[in-house]
């Protein structure tokens, strides 16, 4: 170890791969230490079921998008892959190290128990660990009285703006030089993959592609799989990642907001408030991620199909709108938010299997995966949180209701596309007449549905409706009720 080591602060980035409106880095750059950008690929999340490649390259786009920047300040964030600890323990060798700086992380229990070890490294090795809020979601919360204040407060503050100087930053080439005793990740990705590229500019691109114009018919289309895609804000990815800050894109929201479009705008706004309130649910009840919320649903008993799980996996159920919805996810890693939780609903009512079944293979896709809204989320559209209403999705409704014309299914089940538009909605309706008129065959062209809806649904509804009375299932709503509720519910749903 050099003796001489000189002091520096750390900023270790996560979700939060922004400069500005980021208080860790703000925070850093306040002393005299020279600040040192870190980006730790952890052995232990690179292997975690509930990752995947497209998240990986997502964050490599992140930060070379940083890397670009920074490079105006002679600096670069250090990429490695290793544990945390080993990365600063290897760290120490060179530099004294002060101050850590990082956003308060509501992640999965692997992160969480992360943390743990790492205050207890900070704590061995006099390191001040200071952790900042992550968009309003606020640590240590018994109950929501005042949430909603709370969180408007954050989002009205001025956005933290970070004066950059490359007298701040550890240089390129010490970053350099210090490369070589760790394993350095290369940042390159697929140039050919239909994901949303990562990166503060391109998130930027398309909030204002969507504040100038794609915001239009955004209520009109949010419930259409096809049209979603281009009328919503598509900001899902670049929010949980950090590349832009909930607080500046709200703030551009009211900034643009005008008589003309301020019913959109407005509904968009609301759901920015519930990204914020999921993620505080699942930071207050970090079970979640295993079982459910509500303690009088672990009774219930479903049975596993590994068949029904693999054909919805794979998009061959047999009905067009969930095939289509789970092949594009597959393959595009976005899907907008009735056809997410048609796809919940209909693994966990119609299929009959546990939501904790579905969450690794949901969460891979995701590109925007979010700990705090997913798990959530899966426990809502499974109706296991017994203060939710029950939404058990009929696929077939939907599908006419939302593609009325079958163009996103066309797209996704092309095996389908030359049908008539009634039997793209549902090939079995065919008789062996029309198979042959269409030259077509049900069972080799397309999967024979896997189960029979009606009774499906009945059974699900009976054993969900009936459970609403238990006592167990009503006692936990009401400490749902008590923990969770937001004093001013009807003021959060508005849409303003
Ligand atoms: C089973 C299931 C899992 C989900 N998992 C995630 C996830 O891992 N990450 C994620 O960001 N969203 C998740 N959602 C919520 C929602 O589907 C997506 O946020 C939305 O579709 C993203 O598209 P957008 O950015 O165009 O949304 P917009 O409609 O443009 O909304 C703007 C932003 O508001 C937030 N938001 C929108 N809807 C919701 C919602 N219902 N709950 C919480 N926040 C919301 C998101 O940050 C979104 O980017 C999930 C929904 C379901 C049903």
């Amino acid at each position: 170890m050099n003796i001489n080591r000189e002091e520096i602060h750390v900023v270790w980035l996560k979700r939060d791969l922004r400069l500005q409106d980021n208080e860790a880095i703000y925070n850093a750059l306040q002393s005299n230490e020279r600040t040192l950008f870190l980006y730790v690929f952890e052995n232990s999340l690179l292997e975690d079921p509930h990752y995947n490649e497209r998240h990986w390259n997502f964050i490599k786009e992140s930060i070379r998008d940083l890397n670009e920047d920074l490079k105006n300040y002679n600096t670069k964030i250090l990429c490695v892959q290793t544990e945390v600890v080993n990365a600063f323990n290897q760290l120490l060798d060179t530099y004294k190290i002060n101050g850590v700086f990082s956003h308060q992380e509501t992640g999965l229990l692997i992160t969480y128990n992360r943390d743990k070890d790492f205050t207890r490294y900070c704590r061995n090795n006099s390191i001040n660990w200071i952790e900042n809020k992550n968009n309003a979601v606020l640590r240590g919360l018994l109950n929501r009285e005042d949430w909603f204040d709370k969180w408007e407060d954050y989002m009205t503050q001025n956005l933290i703006k970070n004066e950059l100087k490359s007298e701040k930053f550890i240089s390129f080439n010490e970053i350099t030089a210090l490369e070589k005793y760790f394993q350095i990740v290369d940042l390159e990705t697929p140039k050919k993959a239909v994901f949303q590229k990562g990166g503060s500019k391109m998130g930027w691109r398309y909030a204002n592609s969507f504040f100038d114009k794609r915001h239009e018919k955004y209520m009109f289309n949010i419930s259409k799989p096809a049209l979603a895609r281009e009328s919503c804000s598509r900001l899902s990815p670049y929010i949980a990642w950090g590349n832009v800050s909930i607080r500046q894109i709200y703030q551009k929201a009211c900034d643009v907001k005008d008589a003309e479009n301020s019913k959109p705008l407005g509904a968009f706004v609301s759901r920015l408030r519930w990204q914020a309130h999921f993620i505080q649910k699942f930071e207050m009840e970090h079970t979640m991620e295993n079982v459910s919320l509500n303690k009088g649903y672990q009774k219930l008993k479903k049975s596993i199909s590994e068949e029904y799980q693999k054909a919805w996996e794979a998009g061959n159920t047999g009905f067009p709108l969930i095939d289509a919805s789970m092949r594009c996810l597959i393959e595009t890693g976005y899907l907008n938010f009735r056809m997410r939780a048609m796809l919940i609903s209909f693994f966990t009512h119609i299929l009959w299997q546990p939501w904790q079944a579905a969450s690794q293979h949901l969460s891979k896709l995701f590109l925007d995966f979010e700990p705090g809204i997913h798990f959530p989320q899966l426990q809502m559209g499974s109706g296991e949180t017994g203060i939710n209403t029950l939404r058990i999705y009929n696929p077939i409704k939907n599908s006419l209701e939302h593609d009325a014309d079958a163009t996103f299914i066309k797209k996704w089940c092309p095996e389908l596309a030359n049908l008539p538009v009634p039997f793209i909605h549902e090939p079995y309706i065919m008789t062996p007449l029309d198979e042959l008129f269409n030259d077509f065959k049900l069972g080799e062209n397309y999967p024979n549905t896997i189960v029979e809806i009606k009774s499906a649904r009945k059974r699900a509804s009976d054993i969900l409706w009936e459970l609403k009375k238990d006592k167990a299932v009503i006692a936990e709503n009401k400490r749902i009720l008590k923990k969770h509720t937001i004093s001013e519910r009807n003021r959060m749903l508005k849409n303003s």
